[in-house]
């Protein structure tokens, strides 16, 4: 089974838009998981322009499902965080400050020291570590290298081929990168600008997949289609 995390970051975007509560990230957590989602991401950001640091204590509070914390351990007040709050798994996702959105995976091989001793933090309290990694080979070895239990693939590089009729050579490099994982006993992982047109295919290719994180397309869909049908719909690209 392909475990759904729903990412909430865009509830709170939108809430932060105006001040105040509404849409209440809280109630967000609770909804995903009553609709079927296995689990709630976060990425919580240093500038907190989306999901603030109290917003993640808060959603701790009222987690039955699987909690995810994305985030770049260079930040002291992440580790400090994700200490304080232990999920059920760490992303550990190399983003510059005021970076737009992720848009690369880590240099396994580069920051194999740094990794080994940050994610080894992590695991001494107990909590799952995944990295976050471009679909490429040697980047998958470089990963089992550094004592994390996961990759999650970057997969954004996947969702723009796709969306231009590459299907095939879009799914390729992860399959590639996935099952050089699984030959090295990494759990697997993956997201960013998965959507209800390429998950199932993705899926497809990938069967042994452990979790996809899914956020903006999905809390784009549920403007339209409704939170809960939305979830529903994801999950059925995974059964
Ligand atoms: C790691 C990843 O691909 C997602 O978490 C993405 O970074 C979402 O973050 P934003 O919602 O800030 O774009
Ligand atoms: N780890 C990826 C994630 O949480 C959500 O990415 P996106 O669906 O918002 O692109």
């Amino acid at each position: 089974m392909t475990k759904l995390s729903v990412n909430i970051n865009k509830f709170a975007t939108l809430r932060n838009s105006r001040g105040g509560n509404n849409p209440d990230v809280l109630r967000a957590a609770i909804n995903a998981q009553q609709f079927g989602a296995d689990g709630v991401t976060v990425h919580p950001r240093p500038d907190e322009r989306h999901i603030r640091y109290q917003d993640v204590r808060d959603i701790r509070e009222i987690i039955t499902t699987e909690f995810n914390i994305e985030g770049n351990p260079t930040e002291q007040k992440f580790i400090d965080l994700v200490l304080e709050t232990k999920p059920h798994q760490v992303t550990l996702v190399p983003d510059a400050l005021g970076q737009l959105t992720s848009d690369h995976g880590w240099d396994t091989i580069k920051h194999k020291d740094y990794l080994i001793d940050i994610i080894g933090v992590f695991k001494k309290a107990g909590i799952r570590v995944s990295i976050f990694v471009d679909p490429v080979v040697e980047m998958i070895e470089g990963a089992a290298l550094t004592g994390t239990d996961r990759v999650e693939l970057y997969t954004e590089g996947y969702a723009s081929a796709f969306a231009s009729g590459n299907s095939l050579e879009a799914v390729t490099p992860y399959v590639h990168a996935a099952n050089r994982a699984k030959e090295l006993k990494l759990g697997l992982n993956a997201g960013h600008d998965l959507d209800l047109t390429n998950l199932k295919y993705f899926k497809q290719h990938i069967p042994f997949l452990d979790e996809v994180s899914i956020g903006h397309a999905l809390v784009c869909d549920a403007i339209y289609l409704g939170f809960e049908n939305t979830v529903q719909l994801y999950k059925r690209q995974l059964a």
